[in-house]
């Protein structure tokens, strides 16, 4: 990483060149925004903008840019950071309508600037060859998903009927979604003041009774909108906004009790239970210290600190409770195959043996948590991933062994939301709509 922060900071690299080394890093395991805390400063603020959008789409692009490639090289190339620039490249040509002269010389320049100037004709050469029938090449990158094979096998299995929209849908971006802070003010009170500054937006619904959020329609710094140093709101996804108020639908004699929200950083849902219920005591635990301390920060922010919540660095595999709780919140750590189109680098890093490993974690976790519930009380399981093997079969396999948990039926009734053997499973299908959840709520009998 010090190789990287040296090298980023170089006064005279391009943005082109700064993106080859971001998606390098990102190749080598790093996550896309922690790289970005990283670069963007060093950027001028006029290249910003074209940076962010070579940046993310190369990555957004990037299993369809590199079945472009493969097709194009005689052999494979050994050089991760020329690979990388084939495709920072052809990204801009195929996707961004940059003049190919400017397309070609300066990614080839990129390259030379990084001191791989021995692989400059290769870069150079490849580029070409789409310059010459840009069409050709432009309707076949559109064609088709770009997802690793491995999820595409996957979500194939697991969504025939949406295999196609959620291979196109999975390359759009997502929209953004306010969480308006009920103890500050309502959805439609900030909705007017939203209208007095002239901020695009809309309130829609939540897919759970009348409930409903505010949906940005302009790019807009989160940190200018009113009253969001006073934290008067929150982005959170439109289907992450699902999990209190089903807890309040599901769980509503068991909520002035004791909560535990596990695997609760940075915050997203432990905020929301303080905003909407009095709790005689909320326990927020994650095993990423760093990552907890972003919960702090949420609640200072949105003037919840005064509630009866604690945070705790523990393993949630292990972890065990002096007396059990009324309420657990378990959003599982996931293969986040439902948030993609927010973070693009999670199709680069993640592989098939990841999802194995995941949910034998997830198992773990909801096994432990399971010991830490009360007789009667509820535990809502999350996922933001949208393979069965995570959600519909892990719970369906746990109530298969555990016969004191029976499923709390609900509904949700957007389009999208997904009614399952166990549950509902949120796609990420509709561009304006919420990113891909499951939620599946137990009791203890
Ligand atoms: C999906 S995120 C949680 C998001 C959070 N609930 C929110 O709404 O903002 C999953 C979390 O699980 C945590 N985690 C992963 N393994 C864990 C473990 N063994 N014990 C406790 N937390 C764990 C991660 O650090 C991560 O913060």
């Amino acid at each position: 990483m010090n190789n990287f922060l040296d090298k980023i900071n170089k006064k005279t690299l391009s943005s082109r060149a700064k993106s080859i080394l971001v998606i390098e890093e990102i190749l080598n395991g790093n996550s896309l925004s922690s790289l970005l805390d990283m670069t963007l400063g060093t950027i001028n603020e006029t290249d910003r903008g074209f940076f962010h959008e070579l940046l993310v789409g190369t990555l957004r692009h990037w299993h369809a840019l590199a079945r472009i490639s493969e097709s194009l090289l005689d052999k494979e190339v050994s050089d991760q950071g020329l690979l990388v620039a084939i495709h920072v490249g052809l990204y801009q040509m195929l996707y961004m309508n940059t003049p190919d002269y400017a397309a070609i010389n300066d990614t080839v320049e990129a390259v030379k600037q990084l001191d791989k100037g021995y692989g400059a004709s290769l870069v150079n050469a490849i580029l070409r060859k789409v310059q010459k029938t840009p069409t050709k090449f432009a309707k076949k990158v559109h064609k088709n998903h770009s997802l690793p094979n491995w999820l595409a096998k996957e979500l194939k299995q697991d969504w025939p009927e949406y295999y196609d929209e959620l291979g196109q849908a999975l390359r759009t971006c997502a929209a953004v979604f306010l969480r308006i802070n009920e103890r500050q003010c309502s959805v439609e009170q900030y909705s007017g003041i939203l209208t007095q500054h002239q901020t695009a937006h809309q309130i829609v619904k939540l897919g759970i009774d009348d409930k409903q959020t505010i949906r940005l329609d302009e790019q807009i710094r989160i940190v200018d909108l009113p009253h969001f140093q006073e934290g008067w709101l929150m982005v959170q996804d439109l289907h992450a906004q699902l999990s209190a108020h089903l807890l309040e639908k599901l769980a509503k004699n068991q909520l002035s009790g004791r909560v535990l929200d596990l695997c609760a950083a940075p915050g997203g849902k432990t905020t929301h239970l303080l905003e909407k219920f009095h709790m005689e005591q909320l326990l927020a635990i994650d095993n990423d210290e760093k990552r907890l301390l972003r919960v702090q920060e949420n609640l200072d922010r949105l003037r919840l600190n005064d509630m009866a919540v604690q945070t705790l660095v523990a393993d949630a595999r292990s972890w065990q409770a002096d007396k059990p709780y009324d309420v657990i919140v378990l959003d599982a750590p996931c293969t986040a195959t439902g948030v993609i189109r927010r973070h693009p680098d999670i199709g680069l890093l993640r592989t098939e043996d990841d999802v194995r490993q995941t949910c034998q974690l997830q198992k773990q976790i909801l096994n432990n948590a399971w010991q830490q519930l009360q007789v009667g009380g509820v535990l809502l399981y999350i996922t933001c991933s949208i393979l069965k093997v995570e959600n519909e079969h892990q719970l369906l396999d746990f109530l298969n062994t555990n016969t004191d948990a029976k499923p709390l039926p609900f509904t949700l009734d957007l389009p999208n939301q997904i009614k399952q053997q166990v549950g509902y499973q949120c796609l990420p299908l509709d561009t304006q709509g919420g990113d891909g959840f499951y939620y599946a709520a137990l009791q203890k009998v």
